[in-house]
């Protein structure tokens, strides 16, 4: 493949380009970009008002990704749909399908792996691989959609990776997904999940886009967050926090921080206060969320309790809080466990 175009990462300029460089004319170029991502068509084939001779010089010149469904986990309780996807290389990743009565939305990998080392996070326990591209990040939106025949209406890029690890990819996906000449999902039905890589936060605060940020904060203090997440090494938790003030004046959007409650680590009064404290006067929204143990391990969840508590206290001190809904309890591993155990699995066969 690598001699060949990627033709579903391109944006409309770029698919001109190319489509003049194997001798056609420019306006044919919105008719294959609106087949890829408008009708998202899996092969050249399906291009039915485009020549024969066309559609082989498309074949010739690039390629269509096109993500292979590997397995598929459905909960019995509230319909969500883990997915194991084959990439043309052979990695394997996973994407979860979530439906509400607000529409359906889809959490996305970003890469293959992970390198940031999270102490409570299975994405990262074999490090990081590739970066996805564009149409890998696309595709697993495409593929669901088509799975279930209903539309997509929000995206989290919340599954494995780190997505300001591989930003200019993120940008484009970004550009490609809520274009109107394709799947044209709303900026503000986007929300980009990191665990606090400032510089790339602060270049997306400088794009102005709608979309949501949502920083993964899990910790009131830089030396808590630091035992749980190796990135505090290089951003302060200040730092980081002054970067989503930055985002909030630039975008005028609600900063979202993810806090995993993990039971006897940082989920006391103390945490609560000290949370308050850190966010005072920003808008935001807290979203709490039971850590999901794993057993690489040996993290617990705090009890029901706890949480009550912890909540309790930030909502006394004005802040909006939410606890995080488990979906698909029954099917439910935490985040990258189902490719670990695939992958795991596959190795022992080897
Ligand atoms: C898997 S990360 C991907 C996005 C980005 N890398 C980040 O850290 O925000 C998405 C969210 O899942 C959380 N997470 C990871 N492992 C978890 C676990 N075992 N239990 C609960 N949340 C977890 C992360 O902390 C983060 O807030
Ligand atoms: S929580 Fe996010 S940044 Fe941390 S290891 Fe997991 S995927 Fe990577």
């Amino acid at each position: 493949m690598s001699d060949k175009a990627d033709l579903k990462s391109m944006n409309l300029a770029e698919m001109t380009e190319f489509i003049v460089s194997i001798g056609e004319k420019p306006f044919r170029a919105k008719q294959v970009y609106q087949w890829i991502h408008e009708k998202q068509a899996d092969s050249f084939d399906e291009m039915t008002n485009i020549s024969k001779k066309l559609r082989e010089s498309l074949a010739d010149a690039g390629y269509l990704t096109t993500l292979k469904k590997e397995e598929v986990q459905i909960s019995k309780l509230d319909g969500t749909r883990k997915y194991l996807f084959q990439l043309e290389d052979g990695n394997v990743i996973e994407s979860v399908l979530m439906r509400y009565k607000h529409g359906n939305s889809v959490c996305i990998s970003s890469q293959v792996g992970c390198r940031m080392g999270c102490r409570f996070c299975a994405s990262t326990l074999d490090g990081l691989v590739r970066g996805l591209r564009p149409a890998e990040m696309l595709d697993q939106i495409y593929q669901i959609g088509k799975d279930i025949g209903e539309r997509i209406s929000n995206v989290v890029v919340m599954g494995t990776g780190e997505p300001m690890d591989n930003f200019d990819n993120l940008l484009r996906f970004i550009e490609l997904l809520t274009d109107e000449n394709g799947l044209h999902i709303s900026q503000r039905n986007l929300t980009v999940s990191t665990c606090g890589i400032v510089p790339r936060m602060r270049e997306l605060a400088d794009k102005k886009l709608q979309i949501t940020l949502a920083l993964s904060l899990h910790a009131s203090n830089q030396e808590k967050r630091l035992s749980l997440m190796p990135v505090a090494n290089k951003y302060d938790i200040h730092e980081v926090v002054d970067a989503c003030r930055y985002y909030f004046d630039q975008t005028g959007r609600r900063v979202t921080f993810e806090y995993s409650l993990v039971g006897g680590v940082n989920d006391t009064d103390q945490d609560a206060e000290e949370l308050c404290r850190l966010v005072k006067g920003m808008n935001c929204h807290i979203n709490l969320i039971p850590v999901n143990p794993i057993k690489e391990r040996d993290y617990v969840q705090s009890n029901a309790k706890v949480i009550a508590a912890f909540k309790n206290k930030l909502e006394k001190n004005g802040l909006a809080v939410t606890v995080r809904r488990e979906m698909g309890r029954d099917i439910d591993g935490a985040c990258g466990q189902l490719r670990k155990s695939y992958v795991d699995s596959h190795k022992s066969e080897e």
